[in-house]
């Protein structure tokens, strides 16, 4: 058969993307019946049929929807002795479509791994983004952040930046569309921006709150 995407490259080169989750043994109450791609554009759309075993013993037979992305990382980017953080302001549509007053939203700066190690991907992300060269890097946390549906596991970091380690202009890849505007605030101002709906970005709300809560900046500056 000539189907793209399962048995020869779709436009983005990817075969076998049907394969996801038919080699899953690690729990033995799923049993992985068939995968159907539903859907393979920027990213891929699966339906999955598997057997589950509940708590009462009966078997039933589910289906699930997933929206595979790749996992992806994020750093909060922090001044200690400034008590400052730089975030990245750009138009996100998903969030315009559903609520956002103008999709003009502030994120720490995040990206996908492409392949990459989630560190070196985060380097890479807080350099074309910010303009920021990562020296120290803090691994902090690694989270699903919508586990019903999305399979990314964004592997989240904290790093120092300084005046010094800002090195180009940062904005994003214009290529892929990218139009980043870099945003630097007071720690405590940022954290009340959270209170107010002005950041609502989950990854970028549990970092400052860690920051918070490990007491990394000064919230009173
Ligand atoms: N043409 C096209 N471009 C797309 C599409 N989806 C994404 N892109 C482009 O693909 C690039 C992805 O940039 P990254 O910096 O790698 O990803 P991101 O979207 O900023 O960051 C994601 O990373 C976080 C951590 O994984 C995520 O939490 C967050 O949702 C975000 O999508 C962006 O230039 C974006 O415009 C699409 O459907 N079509
Ligand atoms: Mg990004």
């Amino acid at each position: 058969m000539n189907r793209p995407g399962i048995d020869v490259p779709d436009d983005r080169g990817r075969v076998g993307l049907d394969r996801a989750g038919r080699d899953l043994t690690g729990n033995p109450s799923v049993i992985v019946r068939d995968v159907e791609l539903t859907g393979a554009g920027w990213h891929v759309l699966r339906r999955t049929t598997y057997d589950y075993r509940r708590r009462d013993g009966h078997w039933s037979s589910e289906q699930r929807e997933t929206y595979d992305r790749g996992d992806g990382a994020t750093v909060l980017l922090y001044d200690a002795e400034r008590g400052t953080v730089l975030l990245t302001r750009q138009f996100r549509y998903p969030v315009y479509v559903n609520g956002h007053p103008d999709g003009m939203f502030l994120e720490t700066a995040a990206g996908l791994l492409d392949g990459d190690d989630p560190a070196a991907a985060i380097r890479r992300e807080a350099a074309e983004e910010l303009g920021v060269t990562i020296g120290e890097l803090i691994p902090v946390f690694a989270v699903w952040t919508s586990p019903g549906s999305v399979t990314e596991r964004v592997h989240c970091f904290a790093a120092p930046y300084s005046a010094a380690s800002r090195t180009s202009a940062g904005g994003g890849l214009a290529e892929d569309g990218e139009d980043i505007e870099s945003v630097e605030l007071p720690f405590g101002a940022a954290l009340k921006m959270i209170e107010t709906g002005e950041i609502a970005d989950a990854k970028t709300i549990m970092l400052l709150q860690w920051a918070a809560l490990k007491e990394v900046l000064d919230i009173d500056r």
